[in-house]
């Protein structure tokens, strides 16, 4: 039959000219879980030749593509490209050697056609003057707009040819086109082709191309024509009409598929992929005799073997390449100036409104007054002038209105004299023994709403404060009457009835509030989540438009893009640092006994950390919602139980062990130790916290590598 034909032709001249393939396939075999995109699938490019690889829509084209520059990996089989498998240590596929243009347009929206070439050109290592006269001859012969130009502004038949200037820009040995000429113009395509065959006159440069253009094929050398995941014919377009004698390329083609269903409806049980082929055993050892044939001739296998050196310089990553992508990402955040002004805003912000509503005593809490005294010089008057009447607001009213009102939720307490307090308060002070009477009418009634635990400890605390102040007032007053005149000693006097002295803290201040114990804490958090928030996305959206793919095929590696995202969001980072410690530290006066220089590498730690976890996430997940919530997801969990916002020592065992070992719990205590106490490095509860943020570091960096490089 004719696919037996094509099939007896298809490995004819594999063994023949195996020697001078630029590209080989053997029995490759691809699934995307249950669903087999490639099966069994030979092919091979040869040397200096245009190579037209055809088929209807998802039969796999881009599949195959993807697996042969090495961003999928194939589930059996073997590649050889340009002599090498794609990925093998020191060869330049990916890399220079290759120019990709994928399907997707995969290019960088806010850079213009100039930047663009610029980061390919710098990833390929070219100079800036190879890069500047590419750049032009690029522009000039795929009629680009002006070098200037934003890609977001561009039509989306010029962006496709930025996309594929981009991939023409090194002169590389193998090009790689995905519908290079979808939407563009037929002059335009025209000439795209005939630079293609200019390129491969010198038999240096192999191309392979898929194009939905049957015809426009004709120009190629060699056509590929795919179905179901696998190769139905591989020869010169001429003796492909020829054998189906066809007049043209496509209803050969028809006639090609008609044959393989008829051969798949007769002969397989498994269908039509399984009918065109010789047996997968078979093809499996006659491909490894081709394979091996043609490595050991154009390669020798030794060589193959990389040594160690090879190896290593393969792993450790290339400053041009990191380079290129922290320019790449500063060009795009300086292109969006509102988004950065608000990421260098939002933690001051953040940490100003913290300051501002957290911590402090309440203020203008509104209490009932029921005093049954009437003179002015009572003691019940007394007490309620020491009362703070910036936090607390008295309302006098009488008892039984007081406590419809509480009842109402409209006062927070009520405080209420009886009529005889002052003698009887009087009558406790001097007399040893008293009746209950005395007792009862010399006590403050106070009732409280305790609904706002906060609210009612500033209620207790104030009163506690005013009656301290009532008595010293008494006992004053009691001294200047027996000694006629007020004395020096009367303090200490004074102090003699008070027996609970509060001497100098040892750290601290007899002031400190809440907002004090929350800011290293909230510090830290906020460096933390931010720099989650600005990292989480960043490889998602990348792999979604397909510029991991390309970074990867111009040759950037897993490391390099993680050690690229973190060096610019460094960047970021320091300046929102900057400006956090200015604003805690002079607006807000937080205290800072420590070095400055420890809290700052701290904090830019802790950074590094949400760094680190926001790659995590973008290299474990693919879309933008599912990054969004696994960033989210954790903010309120970890914010409670790292005691950032509440003591780590009132959390209940089991959970205690796991907030400890949390990246924010020891390094808050480390912080606090750092600024309150003037604790350096040698202090265990400060070079813990750093050794735990180093720990988590190092884990999500290494974490984020592996997942990315698995992934690619
Ligand atoms: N990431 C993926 N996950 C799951 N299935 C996928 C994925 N990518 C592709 N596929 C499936 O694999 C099959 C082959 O896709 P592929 O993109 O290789 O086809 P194609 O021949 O390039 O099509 P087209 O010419 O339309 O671009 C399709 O059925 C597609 O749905």
């Amino acid at each position: 039959c004719k696919v037996g034909m094509m099939n007896a032709d298809l490995e004819a001249p594999l063994s023949a000219g195996s020697c001078s393939a630029a590209i080989q396939c053997r029995d490759v075999c691809r699934s995307y879980g249950k669903l087999k995109v490639l099966s069994s699938l030979n092919l091979t490019v040869p040397q200096g030749q245009i190579y037209g690889l055809l088929g209807p829509s998802g039969c796999g084209k881009t599949t195959l593509l993807k697996c042969i520059v090495g961003t999928l990996k194939i589930s059996r089989g073997h590649i050889s490209v340009l002599g090498k498998p794609p990925a093998f240590p020191g060869h330049e596929v990916p890399g220079r050697m290759v120019g990709y243009m994928p399907q997707d347009i995969a290019l960088y929206s806010e850079f213009t056609i100039s930047n663009t070439l610029w980061f390919y050109g710098r990833i390929h290592g070219l100079s800036s003057k190879e890069t500047e006269d590419r750049m032009n001859f690029l522009i000039n012969f795929l009629d680009l707009p002006q070098k200037n130009s934003l890609v977001r502004n561009l039509s989306g038949g010029q962006r496709r040819r930025v996309s594929l200037g981009a991939a023409l820009l090194q002169n590389p040995q193998l090009l790689i086109l995905d519908e290079p000429t979808v939407g563009v113009d037929p002059v335009l395509r025209a000439k795209i082709w005939q630079h293609l065959v200019e390129i491969v006159r010198g038999g240096q440069v192999s191309v392979i191309i898929t194009t939905h253009y049957i015809e426009e094929a004709r120009q190629a050398n060699t056509v590929g024509l795919m179905r179901n995941g696998r190769l139905l014919a591989e020869a010169n377009p001429e003796a492909v009409m020829k054998q189906h004698n066809a007049a043209t390329l496509e209803s050969a083609f028809l006639q090609l598929c008609e044959d393989s269903d008829q051969m798949g409806s007769k002969d397989s049980p498994e269908g039509p992929a399984h009918t065109n082929s010789p047996s997968p055993d078979s093809l499996r050892d006659e491909s490894r005799e081709l394979l091996g044939k043609n490595l050991s001739r154009a390669t020798d296998i030794p060589k193959l073997k990389a040594d160690w050196k090879v190896k290593a310089r393969h792993v450790i990553p290339k400053w041009r390449n990191i380079a290129a992508l922290t320019i790449k990402t500063m060009v795009r955040m300086r292109r969006n100036p509102g988004s950065l002004c608000f990421q260098f805003l939002l933690p001051v912000i953040q940490i100003c409104l913290m300051c501002l509503c957290i911590g402090g005593d309440p203020k203008g809490i509104e209490v009932a007054v029921v005093n049954n005294e009437t003179s002015s010089s009572a003691y019940s008057h007394s007490l309620l002038s020491f009362l703070d009447n910036t936090s607390i607001i008295q309302v006098n009213m009488s008892h039984n209105e007081a406590f419809d009102r509480i009842r109402n939720g409209e006062y927070w307490g009520v405080i209420e004299f009886g009529q005889n307090f002052t003698s009887y308060l009087t009558k406790r002070m001097l007399q040893p023994r008293v009746s209950r009477e005395v007792v009862e009418g010399g006590s403050v009634h106070i009732w409280l709403d305790l609904t706002n635990r906060q609210i009612a400890i500033m209620l207790q605390k104030k009163l506690h404060e005013a009656f301290q102040f009532l008595l010293y007032s008494m006992i004053l007053h009691v001294i200047h009457v027996m000694f006629g005149t007020f004395h020096h000693d009367c303090l200490s006097f004074c102090h003699y009835f008070y027996s609970l002295s509060f001497e100098e803290p040892i750290y601290g201040s007899q002031n400190t509030d809440f907002t004090t114990f929350v800011t290293p804490g909230a510090v830290l958090s906020i460096t933390f989540y931010l720099a989650v928030g600005l990292t989480a996305l960043s490889f998602v959206l990348e792999r979604k438009e397909g510029l991991m793919d390309r970074c990867w095929v111009a040759g950037v590696s897993s490391l390099e893009t993680m050690l690229a995202h973190l060096f610019s969001q460094l960047l970021v980072i320091s300046v929102q640092i900057i400006l956090l410690l200015l604003f805690i530290l002079l607006v807000f006066k937080i205290p800072n006994e420590g070095s400055l220089a420890l809290v700052v590498t701290l904090i830019v730690l802790q950074g590094v950390t949400g760094i680190s976890f926001g790659l995590v996430i973008s290299s474990a997940i693919d879309d933008e919602q599912s990054a969004n919530q696994a960033a989210l997801g954790i903010f309120y969990p970890n914010l409670i139980i790292s005691g950032v916002i509440w003591p780590v020592e009132c959390i209940p065992y089991p959970l205690r062990y796991l907030s400890l070992a949390l990246p924010q719990t020891y390094a808050s205590e480390a912080l606090r130790c750092i600024m309150y106490r003037g604790w350096g490095l040698s202090r265990m509860m400060v070079w813990r916290g750093f050794a735990v943020t180093l720990g988590w570091n190092t884990f999500f960096l290494i974490l984020a590598t592996i997942i990315l490089k698995l992934r690619t």
